[in-house]
């Protein structure tokens, strides 16, 4: 409605004006973005996902999360459908406090068709992370990790099926019997931001085989968007991947840990940069596709396109591919669950985008 209104309102003349470009007269090439918001008017089926975090804090990282989704759910022609779920919830303390909300959390979590687990700061709601991490691995559900979701993750994976009972991040015991993650600070001289490795870094691929591989066009690498202190142990690397935990994206020195996959689960994937910062509209990014499109049976076909060509080899972007990308709505009923009414489009201006 607004692109359309856009249009015939003659916007595009009124901001020529005001900027004084009225000298370079161009008529604006809308036709792609109507396209887009008039299929994504049509869209029925639904896809869920889960979003498993902290709410008490919400910020525009979630945002961006959020609009990765939307993204990649038009792409597959998915009417997306998020549901919240506070991380706390899922944990057996709040069973014995809050029965219902436990319930409530646990009924959201088993009725997704995938679960997202994005990034964060501080330990409040990580047990609930790692137990989210562990029902999608356990029941072949669609996984997608990031940063933080990734990170506990690999914990999940050292806890309960390597039978490591004490491995846990450096972050939340710093003194972890089994540090599985660590700090690793960044002495880089030409970055700045302190001990937080922060902004684009280049990740290799080291498997052809893998479905991120694919999903990125066959890429050789891909640059990616960072903000953590922690990472994968590097010295564990070897363990875990006995153990059927791959690390498919490495950095240049093979020390940082970039991207997990489980080989043989439909869609377990975890990564320590965050792909929803370059997510667009038209080029929604390919861990969230491979999401959406795991959550919908559409894997195989989106792998399929993905190796004849619909995506760019070595650059982070899709083609429009046999798609047409569109915006996000969510109607059923989840609205009130919302908070601060992000997933209805509202801006939501926190100002830093760190988790509080
Ligand atoms: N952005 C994040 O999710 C950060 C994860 C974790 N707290 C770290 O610093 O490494």
């Amino acid at each position: 409605v607004f692109l359309c209104c856009y249009g015939d309102q003659k916007a595009h003349e009124a901001i020529l004006k005001v900027l004084n470009l009225e000298s370079f007269p161009r008529e604006p090439k809308l036709d792609e973005w109507v396209a887009r918001a008039t299929m994504f008017d049509t869209l029925q089926d639904i896809v869920r996902i889960a979003m498993v975090g902290k709410y008490t804090g919400l910020s525009d990282s979630y945002l961006s999360v959020l609009k990765a989704l939307l993204h990649a759910s038009v792409y597959c022609h998915r009417k997306l459908v998020v549901d919240w779920v506070a991380s706390t919830d899922l944990e057996d303390s709040t069973k014995i406090e809050a029965p219902d909300a436990y319930k409530a959390a646990w009924n959201l979590l088993k009725s997704a068709d995938g679960i997202l687990v994005p990034g964060g700061f501080g330990d409040r709601g990580v047990q609930g992370k790692i137990l989210a991490a562990k029902y999608a691995r356990e029941n072949n559900v669609p996984y997608l990790g990031i940063c933080l979701g990734m990170q506990m993750a690999v914990v999940e994976f050292a806890r309960h099926v390597m039978n490591l009972p004490h491995a846990n991040s450096t972050e939340f015991d710093p003194n972890a019997k089994t540090p599985c993650v660590i700090f690793m600070p960044e002495g880089s001289k030409t970055h700045m931001g302190g001990t937080m490795r922060l902004g684009s870094r280049r990740t290799f691929f080291k498997v052809a085989d893998c479905k991120s591989a694919k999903l990125y066009g066959n890429a050789d690498y891909v640059d990616e968007r960072h903000r953590h202190r922690y990472e994968v142990n590097p010295d564990m690397v070897p363990e875990f991947e006995n153990a059927g935990l791959k690390f498919v994206g490495k950095d240049e020195s093979d020390r940082r840990m970039e991207i997990i996959e489980i080989p043989n689960h439909q869609y377990f994937i975890g990564a320590q940069f965050h792909p929803e910062f370059k997510s667009r509209p038209a080029k929604p990014s390919p861990l969230f596709v491979g999401l959406i499109a795991a959550s919908s049976g559409q894997l195989d076909k989106v792998l399929q396109g993905c190796s004849n060509g619909h995506v760019i080899p070595g650059k982070h972007q899709f083609s429009n591919g046999p798609y047409t990308p569109a915006a996000h709505q969510n109607t059923n009923g989840h609205a009130k669950k919302l908070a601060n009414g992000v997933a209805n489009g509202t801006y939501y201006p926190n100002g830093n985008g760190v988790h509080a």
